[in-house]
This record gives C-alpha cells, structure tokens and sequence, in this order.
C-alpha cells in the first residue's frame, strides 16, 4: 500500500463586510476575507496539502491569482480539481484535517456544516473530514484579527 501524507498553509486579510466564507460555509462576521477568490483560507489550505500529498505544486501554480478567470471563484473549483488530480493518480484520500486560527468568528458552532461542506464536495464521509479551530491567544496578525490563518493536512492511499 502506498500511504501519502500532504500539508497546506494559507493566510487572508480581512477587510470591510459582513461574512466570511470558511470550508465552504458562509459565517456572519463583521469582516470578510479578502481574495482574488472568494477567499476560502480553509478550503485553499486543504487543497495545497492534497497537492503537496501528490507533489503536484500548488494550488497558484494550477489557479494564478493573476488569471481573471480565477476573479470572485468559489473554492470549491480548486479543491474539487486536487481530488480529480488525486484520483486520476490511482489515490484516494483517506482523512483531511484542517485548522482555522483566528480569535473571530467563532468556528465551533459551524464546524460541523463545514465538515459536511468539505465532505461533499471531496465524496467523502464526514467521519474522513476534521475542522477544528484554534485562537492564538491574540498574539500576531491573527490575534490581533488583521486575518485568518488556516494549516491542514490529507493522507492519500494507493491499494
Ligand atoms: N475561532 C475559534 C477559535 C477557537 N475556537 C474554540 O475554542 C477553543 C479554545 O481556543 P484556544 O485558542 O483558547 O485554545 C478551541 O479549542 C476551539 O474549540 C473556536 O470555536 N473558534
Ligand atoms: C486561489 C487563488 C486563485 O487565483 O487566489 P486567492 O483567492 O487570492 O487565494 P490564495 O490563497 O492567495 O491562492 C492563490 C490563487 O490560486
């Protein structure tokens, strides 16, 4: 069995709003994420660690921010192309594990949407999705809520 183990990094400032999109669900905030896309630091971070799983770049080297294209994107389009990169490589994803780090908005309450979200959009079960969310105890950008932070990881496996 071939076991491959993938992890991701992404960070995005705020900016004046009313919501920001995190794994997929849209959370009231006093903020939203800024971005080329619609800024989903969750789901882009989930989607460079199945890449770097793969060692298939990342995920500015299949999606450019200087592409118009691109401009306003839901992420899932990104997360669903790592999974079919996945997929046509012979793997499956057998867990993902992503971390949100901010002081706000509060993830708890919405982590079990976001793991729904992630889970559909993978074809996977919830039980293969883990969100969580950490604050930094107001330490750095992210505590002093300038932006969000998220790290994940994705294990693939080749029977
Ligand atoms: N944005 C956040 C941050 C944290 N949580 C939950 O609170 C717990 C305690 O956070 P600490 O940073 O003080 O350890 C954390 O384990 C999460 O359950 C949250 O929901 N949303
Ligand atoms: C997702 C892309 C798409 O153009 O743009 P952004 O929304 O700015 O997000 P980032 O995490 O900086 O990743 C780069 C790009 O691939």
């Amino acid at each position: 069995m071939d076991i491959r183990v993938g992890q991701g990094y992404d960070v995005h400032a705020f900016e004046a709003g009313d919501h920001v999109i995190l794994c997929g669900v849209s959370v009231p905030h006093d903020k939203k994420l800024k971005g080329h896309s619609d800024a989903d630091v969750g789901m882009h971070a989930l989607t460079d660690a199945i890449y770097g799983a793969l060692a298939d770049g990342d995920i500015g080297q299949h999606f450019p921010p200087s592409d118009p294209q691109w401009k306003g994107a839901e992420s899932d389009i990104f997360l669903r192309h790592a999974v079919k990169r996945a997929s046509e490589r012979g793997y499956r994803i057998s867990n993902v594990d992503v971390t949100l780090i901010c002081e706000r908005p509060k993830v708890g309450p919405h982590a079990v949407a976001m793991r729904e979200a992630l889970a559909k959009i993978m074809g996977l079960e919830v039980a293969q999705v883990s969100v969580k969310a950490t604050t930094s105890e107001k330490l750095g950008f992210t505590g002093r809520e300038e932006g969000i932070a998220s790290m994940a990881v994705a294990t693939l496996i080749k029977d």
